[in-house]
């Protein structure tokens, strides 16, 4: 074990221990966790050479040929439910890296199961749920992605031969993006406009063969294939697909929702939006997946930081930790209190998303709106943070952290996208901003809010200028936060009012105060992050050394916030000038307070070395001689003198040597 790290650990104010079972959900659950993540990363099977030394093609066959084992191998361990399958697959097996089986698990399968109706799903999920058939999700289109009803391919229903016929009618309307249909699926669940008797009835979900389970070849009037490198997502086959008048039965439009009689009567879902059901449980899990890549990054940056000795802080003093430089602490502080931060929002969210579903399941369709606006709001905001924090890492990192044997960049690669797919941020944020002025409008007009956004019942008054407070109280900060975000949607409501009143359309006022409207959303999301942080911390059964460093993060969290967004805080005199000049002061001592607890704070974090899969994080610390170590196994170093020195480099300098 590195000196450095030792140290740090032995000075520690707390045993990490208990934050682990903290964050998972009590020692059974860590030891099972630990033994999953252990049984697939011990696994001889899933070995193999360094993902970063392959070709694309290399890549893909590679995660192909571990998918299968993976599956086989969960069968005969019992490993099944979404918890053991995010140990055992998602971080074990895949290290968090995108395989050919992703988009079957994570959409199709949860397609399948909330979309069709029983006979439906006797017909088809044991067959998926059984990788009899594979399958994915193909929504997207070249041409739209973000704006559903704009989708051009079209399945047109047949009374007379009771089918529907599946058509892309021009180039724009090739599906692109699904991943995993390339080359793996040979279904999928298709997203179409349906069209009966010449009338649209908007995107609705089908179950579609595109590929032989014979031969695996395109089946006639399908033409599909990958899409081509990408910045990561390598072992993935993301997917192009388009249609010739395809025919399918009519009982292959998924119909637990909204029904095609045979004659071509069309029955109504209770909500348009159960149709959009499957994004919602991923944008929900999304929030976890951010969590966990920052999280990651962060572990990786902060070990490294103890390990990483440069400069001279004090003449003819040894070289510091690059951790005790306060700049460093600053970069990295923040995105370790935010990645605990997001750890809670995303336990927060997925149980959320279960209580929901389960009132969905019984017919009680009022939840929607809010589900869709949180998750829309988090996953957003979660994934944007996460980019900016991994980057953030990697510079941390200095020159180390732009080499592959940092692991930052294929954590970067693999999550960055989480930004874009599963609907844009900015305009997921713009759906929790329609949520926000929608509820805001009915307590205007006395209507009683609960929920998520019953704070916004009333903006609180403006304190009296030069009162003092005390910033480091949560209370306080949590109060900060709400008056900020019901102070933001109360303003972007009363722009929106002003612009309709210049003469706009609704349309136009929305655009015209679109940047105010993903403020308030913005504002309205984190106020949940900090106010939901504070509130776990209140849990009695949390040990009272844990709660003292977790309170020194939350406090850092939500100042940083309040630093970071001063003019928010500042706008309307809630806050004052003195406010922010010691919630400056706070962070700094704050910074000073969790510097000792900084390596035990990601050690809790629970990340064994296979799953970081980084030389700069390992959690021994022996940086130096692994990273040489890892550079000789680079493809260029298989021999000393590589051929292409004979074929272009010898004659360049011979000839230029002749010259002289
Ligand atoms: C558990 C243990 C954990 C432990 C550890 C954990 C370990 C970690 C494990 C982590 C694993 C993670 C794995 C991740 C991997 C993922 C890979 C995924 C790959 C990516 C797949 C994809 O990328 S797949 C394509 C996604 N593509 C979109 O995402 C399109 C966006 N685009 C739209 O989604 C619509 O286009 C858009 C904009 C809404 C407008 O839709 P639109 O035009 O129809 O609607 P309008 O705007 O007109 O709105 C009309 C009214 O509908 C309301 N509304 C709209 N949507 C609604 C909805 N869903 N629910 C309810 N209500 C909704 C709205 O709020 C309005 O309500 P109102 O009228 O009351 O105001
Ligand atoms: C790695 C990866 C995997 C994917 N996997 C799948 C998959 O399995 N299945 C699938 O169907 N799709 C998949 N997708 C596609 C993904 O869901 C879409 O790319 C995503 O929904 C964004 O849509 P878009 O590409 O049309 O972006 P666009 O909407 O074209 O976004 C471009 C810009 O326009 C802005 N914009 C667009 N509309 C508005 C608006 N109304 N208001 C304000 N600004 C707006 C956006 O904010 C953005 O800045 C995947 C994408 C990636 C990158």
């Amino acid at each position: 074990m590195n000196p450095d790290l030792k140290k740090e650990r032995d000075g520690a104010s707390f045993d990490p221990e208990k934050i682990v079972n903290l964050l998972y959900g009590g020692p059974d659950r860590v030891k099972r966790k630990r033994k999953l993540e252990s049984l697939a990363l011990n696994d001889p099977d899933f070995q193999h050479e360094d993902l970063n030394f392959m070709s694309r093609e290399q890549q893909y066959e590679t995660q192909l040929k571990k998918s299968i084992m993976v599956v086989q191998k969960q069968e005969k361990h019992g490993i099944m439910g979404p918890e053991d399958s995010a140990h055992y697959v998602y971080n074990g097996a895949f290290k968090a890296m995108a395989g050919p089986f992703g988009l079957h698990t994570s959409m199709f399968l949860p397609t399948l199961r909330g979309q069709a109706t029983d006979e439906q799903k006797d017909k088809w999920l044991k067959m998926a749920e059984n990788y009899a058939i594979i399958g994915t999700y193909a929504q997207t289109e070249m041409g739209h992605g973000t704006f559903l009803r704009g989708l051009e391919t079209t399945a047109t229903y047949d009374p007379h031969t009771q089918e529907f016929d599946l058509h892309t009618p021009t180039p724009t309307g090739t599906k692109w993006w699904p991943g995993c249909l390339g080359k793996t699926s040979n279904y999928c669940v298709l997203m179409a406009q349906l069209y009966i008797h010449g009338k649209s009835y908007g995107p609705h979900p089908f179950m579609v063969q595109i590929r032989s389970l014979e031969d695996h070849k395109p089946l006639p009037g399908v033409t599909v294939g990958d899409i081509g490198p990408k910045f990561g997502y390598a072992g993935n086959d993301n997917g192009f697909l388009r249609f010739d008048h395809v025919r399918i039965p009519r009982d292959n439009m998924l119909m637990k929702y909204s029904r095609v009689e045979p004659d071509g009567t069309y029955v109504k879902p209770p909500s348009s939006k159960l149709a959009y059901g499957t994004m919602v449980q991923v944008r929900s899990f999304i929030v976890s997946e951010a969590a966990e890549s920052l999280a990651k990054a962060v572990t990786i940056a902060t070990r490294y930081s103890c390990v990483r000795r440069q400069s001279e802080m004090k003449p003819g003093h040894p070289e510091p930790q690059v951790l005790d430089y306060v700049t460093q602490q600053y970069k990295l502080f923040p995105y370790l209190a935010a990645a605990y931060a997001f750890m809670f929002a995303a336990r927060a969210m997925v149980s959320v998303y279960f209580r929901s579903m389960e009132r969905i399941t019984r017919g009680d369709i009022t939840v929607l709106p809010e589900l869709h606006a949180l998750s829309s709001g988090l996953k957003s905001l979660s994934s944007w943070v996460m980019n900016a924090g991994i980057e953030e890492c990697r510079m941390a990192c200095g020159g180390h952290g732009y080499s592959h044997a940092s692991g930052i960049p294929s954590i970067y690669a693999e999550h960055t996208p989480a930004a874009t797919y599963e609907g844009e941020n900015t305009v997921l944020m713009l759906q929790t901003a329609r949520y926000l002025m929608k509820s805001y409008s009915q307590s205007v007009q006395g209507e009683k809010l609960a929920g998520s956004v019953a704070y916004l019942a009333g903006v609180q008054p403006v304190p009296v200028a030069g009162r003092t407070r005390d910033v480091l109280d949560l209370q306080v900060l949590i109060e900060a936060y709400q008056h900020r975000a019901a102070r933001l949607v109360h303003e972007a409501a009363l722009q929106l009012r002003k612009e309709q009143q210049a003469g706009k359309d609704q349309p136009d006022a929305w655009n015209a105060t679109s940047v105010d409207l993903v403020k308030a959303a913005t504002a309205h999301s984190q106020y949940f992050v900090v106010k939901n942080f504070a509130a776990r911390l209140a849990d009695p059964a949390v040990d009272s050394s844990v709660r003292a460093v977790l309170t020194s993060l939350c406090q850092l969290h939500a100042l940083h916030g309040v630093v970071n967004n001063s003019g928010d805080f500042l706008e309307d005199g809630y806050m004052t000038g003195t406010d922010i000049r010691q919630a400056r002061r706070h962070i700094n001592a704050l910074m000073a307070k969790l510097r000792p607890d900084a390596v035990a704070l990601v050690d809790a974090f629970d990340y064994p070395d296979g799953i970081l899969n980084s030389i700069l994080g390992r959690y021994d610390g022996n940086v130096y001689e692994h990273l040489l170590e890892w550079a000789k196994a680079s493809p260029l170093n298989k021999t000393d003198v590589h051929q292409s020195y004979h074929k272009y480099l010898k004659p360049f300098l011979q000839a230029n040597r002749a010259k002289l």
